[in-house]
């Protein structure tokens, strides 16, 4: 037990469960959003008229009137600071993938040198940060400093308690001083209002009058491993990548998929339970848990929320998982791919459409006339996958993404969606013209007028498939876990809000001409769905055959991050995001920008990284070890003669090979990683990065492995995979 790591490995199963924070309540429902000031705190402690005003204000998510803003900022303050609050801050989505926070005391100097407690409506509606040190892409200059925030009043603001004191988070927006985003706050609001401006149009098509708002719901489920804290501190690759860039693979890997679902270890228990006691007072409706496929995995899953609010939560909840993880002895990984050989993470988005009386737009009604209403959500919904798969591809790049998608474990790069065969039956019916009888019970006659009920489980669940309808909602499993599902959720709302104009278009023209809906809807339903069947794939992602099929059919297949990133600005892709003022021209092409040195970074940090690991951590080891056989050569040499050394030779000579291959490869990886920092242009950069720096890493790789399995186990230095995935 003398080296580090075996002492490491001694602590590390030795280390009894942490004992979750005391709650203030056992009952959950108490607890839930006790840390939020949410409608009911609202109400308490707001005058009536004000709290109606801001009710408002919430729910059509306008900005808030400056003449409430002092008496909401004061209850809140006085609120917050009841909660244990000594600071606020403006809380952010900049470009860099992560949130952001700068904290201000509620604190103002009084007249007598005292101080007094201040927080007036001017602070809680803008704020004016340092911006100049975050990602805009070309959008302004580093000196031009100016960024705003703006207070997002559709969610709740919150608080973040700490044993020194809370801080009263406030959910913002972030734009440049010209007025352009420089966040996913923004973006991703304009598309929920583009959505909803079209949907609308089909519901009053459909003589919906009621309904004030459509609004796209999301429940991410997010994936993560926990590695203790004891073994990830001698790995630099998992606490600066988040993944391990070398590591032989464990004996015992995911083989016998017993850690699926199976018995939750006590100190992940634990962990989990601290995590989602704090997430219910934040008001995150977290709701399942378990044991993933791979050891050392788990995943977390909310309920469906409103998209802007599920994407906040979601950034918070990974934020309380890296925090907790810590106090638990943990290290939270929320990296795609953090071991070779065993399954990543993935965050696989859950998306539906619902309007203002909460109806879901994508489930299948009881009535023909809501049958009809779903088969048109269902078209815009495949013609925006087909149409504009471009765009939502680019909801999932990233270097980390890339080790996962397509790799047999999460789906192809290739957008397709998966209805199942019933409902693919249904359409084909539509599309030939004829009534389809469905494998079960589901039958649907052609024309929408006659259309009988659908049977509420339209399809089995399909985990190869990167679109997947499960019945009243689609579930996108393309996005990384490290991910924030802004992006996507973006995309997928723009594309659905062109589809859904386009269809809206044709149909208010038909009814124009005096068309009656539904021989509006015959016309134009199975045009649309003989159109976009190409999208629809039912069979294995996974099977070799199958990118072959899709190039057939014209699907694209941009593998790799930079492929997918060089094709944003195409006149097509762009249009998605311009045509419902989603991103303007400039804000596109500095997310390019942003998205594409974030890439060539990332995979130049791991290049360096990998050398400095292999020179000081791989290197040294096996050289003593070779050492070591060299003296076993001699040694048996001297028994047993110059020919009696056969074995002792090929374990020197297999080490030195090695060695040698090891020692040329780290060379060639520093002078990569040198060639691709000096590229110019970002495109450029991350192209030098994926073809000169990967192949170089993956080349080291292979003999730093090899090593580790030639290596005296007390020599080696890096915990093993075996540990790492194993000692919870
Ligand atoms: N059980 C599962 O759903 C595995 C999903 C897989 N981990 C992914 O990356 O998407």
């Amino acid at each position: 037990m003398s080296s580090p790591r075996k002492k490491a490995m001694f602590k590390a199963i030795n280390t009894a469960p942490v004992t979750p924070c005391e709650k203030k309540t056992q009952k959950t429902d108490e607890l839930f959003g006790c840390h939020v000031f949410g409608l009911s705190t609202m109400r308490k402690r707001l005058p009536k008229d004000v709290y109606r005003k801001l009710a408002k204000t919430i729910r059509d998510g306008e900005r808030l009137n400056p003449e409430i803003a002092d008496v909401v900022a004061n209850a809140m303050k006085d609120w917050a600071i009841e909660m244990g609050a000594t600071h606020y801050t403006h809380w952010f989505h900049p470009m860099t993938g992560l949130t952001a926070e700068k904290h201000d005391a509620f604190l103002s100097p009084a007249a007598d040198g005292q101080v007094i407690s201040e927080f007036s409506g001017k602070m809680l509606i803008s704020g004016e940060p340092d911006a100049s040190s975050f990602p805009s892409g070309g959008l302004r200059s580093t000196f031009e400093a100016r960024g705003y925030t703006a207070w997002d009043p559709s969610v709740p603001v919150f608080i973040i308690p700490a044993s020194y004191g809370a801080t009263l988070h406030i959910p913002t927006y972030f734009y440049s001083y010209s007025g352009e985003a420089l966040d996913r706050k923004i973006p991703l609001l304009r598309s929920i209002a583009a959505l909803s401006r079209q949907a609308l149009r089909i519901l009053r098509l459909f003589g919906n009058h009621t309904a004030s708002y459509v609004r796209p719901n999301v429940g991410p489920e997010q994936e993560y491993f926990l590695v203790d804290k004891n073994l990830a501190v001698l790995r630099p690759d998992l606490l600066l990548a988040g993944r391990t860039l070398l590591g032989a693979p464990s004996p015992k890997g995911q083989e016998m998929e017993d850690h699926y679902f199976g018995a939750i270890p006590g100190r992940v228990m634990s962990f989990m339970q601290d995590v989602e006691n704090e997430l219910w007072a934040l008001g995150i409706p977290a709701k399942t848990r378990h044991n993933e496929v791979a050891p050392g995995q788990f995943e977390i899953a909310p309920v469906f929320e409103e998209a802007n609010i599920a994407c906040d939560h979601n950034m918070l909840t990974m934020n309380m998982m890296r925090h907790m993880a810590a106090k638990h002895g943990f290290v939270c990984l929320l990296h795609e791919k953090p071991f070779d050989g065993v399954n990543g993470s993935g965050k696989h988005n859950n998306w539906s459409i619902s309007d203002s009386d909460g109806v879901n737009l994508l489930n299948p009604g009881s009535t023909p006339q809501d049958n009809a209403q779903f088969l048109v959500f269902l078209a815009a919904v495949l013609r925006a996958v087909h149409k504009h798969s471009v765009a939502l591809r680019l909801g999932t790049v990233g270097a980390g993404n890339d080790h996962r998608l397509g790799a047999n474990e999460a789906p192809p790069a290739i957008l397709s969606v998966y209805l199942g065969e019933q409902l693919t039956d249904v359409l084909d019916g539509i599309v030939n013209g004829k009534s389809a009888a469905s494998k079960k019970s589901g039958f649907m006659e052609v024309g929408v007028s006659t259309l009988p009920p659908l049977p509420v489980d339209l399809s089995d669940r399909n985990r190869t498939s990167p679109f997947a309808f499960t019945g009243n909602k689609f579930e996108f499993r393309a996005v990384g876990s490290s991910q924030s599902v802004a992006p996507v959720n973006i995309a997928l709302n723009a594309a659905a809000a062109c589809a859904l104009d386009d269809i809206a278009t044709e149909l208010e023209a038909s009814v124009a001409g005096g068309a009656d809906l539904n021989s509006a809807l015959q016309q134009l339903l199975p045009r649309l769905f003989k159109e976009h069947m190409p999208i629809v794939f039912n069979g294995n992602g996974y099977a070799a055959a199958w990118p072959e099929e899709a190039a057939r059919r014209g699907l694209p297949n941009y593998h790799n991050t930079v492929d997918a990133l060089a094709h944003y600005t195409d006149p097509e892709v762009m249009n998605v995001f311009l045509r419902h003022g989603i991103l303007t021209e400039r804000e596109i092409l500095s997310r390019q920008e942003i998205l594409l040195e974030n890439y060539s970074k990332a995979v130049c940090i791991e290049g360096h990284l990998m050398a400095d690991m292999l020179r000081t951590s791989v290197l040294p080891p096996s050289l003593t070890a070779q050492t070591r056989a060299a003296e076993a050569v001699l040694k048996a040499r001297a028994v047993l003669g110059e020919a009696g050394a056969d074995s002792e030779e090929a374990a020197f000579t297999e080490l030195r090979g090695h060695i040698v291959a090891l020692q040329q490869g780290v060379a060639a990886l520093e002078k990569a990683v040198a060639v691709a920092q000096e590229a110019q242009g970002a495109l450029e950069q991350a192209t030098a990065a994926r073809d000169t720096v990967l192949p170089a890493m993956k080349a080291c790789r292979e003999h730093a492995d090899a090593l580790e399995r030639l290596v005296d186990d007390e020599l080696w230095q890096l915990p093993k995979y075996a540990e790492l995935l194993w000692a919870h």
